[in-house]
């Protein structure tokens, strides 16, 4: 099993993580496993369908057995909390960074300021959700994590409302440069990272659908819309056919690649089949909602994430 996996070309990074739930599954004897009791997309079966399944990760386990005396459950979790508070500051200093780069880019006008703040949009989330196996299996892990948004989210607060300057911030996140913005689209968009790490969290694919459909889709309309959307939605000339294609389309294979990611990963299990056409599912709603011409009164930083939460809960259960 382990040498058909190695030809799957992946990064390092995943590499790394595959090497380490390896050397933590022989440590801890784990039982597999855990299946979730949604009505036909996850498999009970965990060892029939997950190819890493021996990487399988228990969502809360804190305590584990070890042959080593030294090995104690007070042990156990004082290393997850080290482990935790290591991968809030790494988080967060990659946050910090990537704004950062934003801003630099921006400032020395190699990128427009509205493409700026869309690959910010993009990246910022993908990347947050991609760092949530570096969190260890313990319970607080989700609060940890969850931290990185809530700081950010201070950030635009403390700026928004112009308590302190931070030019740079809003010249790589805003449309047109207004600190007021920042309480708008960005602030919004960290509430949902923080409202998806808390309650679905790696265990559940609606958080990472409905993460996927807000940064990715969301994110890929108005880059490809605003660059070849010429021909304009027969009910909001706001929007075009280009950009409404493109979300759906980049919604629904980032959603694809984030599941297969975390189900590599063991984290769930699917009927690969049937969660192609609910993702698929999922992704049209959203397109749908995305194209309406109710910009002005709802943000898409909220239309679109709760359509795909609603329509992912609906479709895969928790
Ligand atoms: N389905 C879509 C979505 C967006 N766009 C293009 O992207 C631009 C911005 O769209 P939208 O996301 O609604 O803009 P903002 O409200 O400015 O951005 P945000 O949601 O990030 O606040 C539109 O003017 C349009 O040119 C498009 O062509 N088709
Ligand atoms: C421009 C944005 C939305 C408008 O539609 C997004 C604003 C993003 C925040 C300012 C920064 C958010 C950072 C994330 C919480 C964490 C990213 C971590 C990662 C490892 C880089």
């Amino acid at each position: 099993m382990l040498a058909r996996m190695t030809p799957l070309s992946l990064t390092p990074t995943f590499s790394l993580l595959l090497h380490r739930h390896r050397r933590l599954v022989h440590r801890s004897l784990i039982d597999l496993p855990f299946s979730y009791s949604s009505p036909h997309c996850f498999s009970p079966k965990p060892t029939s369908v997950l190819h890493f399944h021996f990487l399988y990760r228990p969502p809360h386990a804190t305590t584990t057995r070890s042959s080593s005396p030294s090995f104690t459950p007070v042990a156990a979790a004082g290393g997850a909390l080290l482990q935790d508070a290591g991968a809030t500051a790494a988080v967060l200093a990659g946050a910090y960074c990537l704004v950062l780069a934003f801003e630099t880019l921006t400032e020395r006008e190699v990128i427009k300021q509205n493409l700026s703040r869309k690959l910010v949009h993009i990246s910022s989330g993908l990347l947050f959700a991609i760092s949530w196996p570096i969190f260890s299996t313990s319970k607080e892990a989700r609060y940890f994590a969850s931290l990185v948004p809530l700081v950010n989210c201070l950030r635009l607060v403390i700026y928004g409302l112009s308590l302190a300057p931070d030019d740079g911030l809003i010249k790589s996140v805003t449309r047109e440069g207004n600190p007021e913005e920042l309480l708008r689209g960005p602030l919004y968009y960290v509430l949902i990272l923080i409202f998806c790490s808390l309650v679905f969290w790696r265990e559940s694919p609606v958080g990472v659908i409905t993460l996927a459909m807000m940064c990715a889709g969301d994110g890929v309309a108005d880059i490809m819309g605003r660059r070849f959307g010429s021909v304009k939605l027969p009910y909001n000339q706001q929007k075009s056919w280009v950009g409404s294609i493109s979300m759906f389309i980049f919604g629904f294979l980032i959603s694809i690649g984030m599941l297969y990611y975390y189900s590599a990963l063991g984290y769930f299990q699917l009927d690969w089949m049937s969660a192609i056409q609910r993702v698929a599912f999922v992704a049209l709603l959203s397109t749908v909602v995305e194209s309406l011409p109710t910009t002005e009164t709802v943000d898409d930083n909220i239309s679109v994430p709760l359509t795909s939460m609603v329509a992912a809960y609906l479709s895969f259960g928790f």
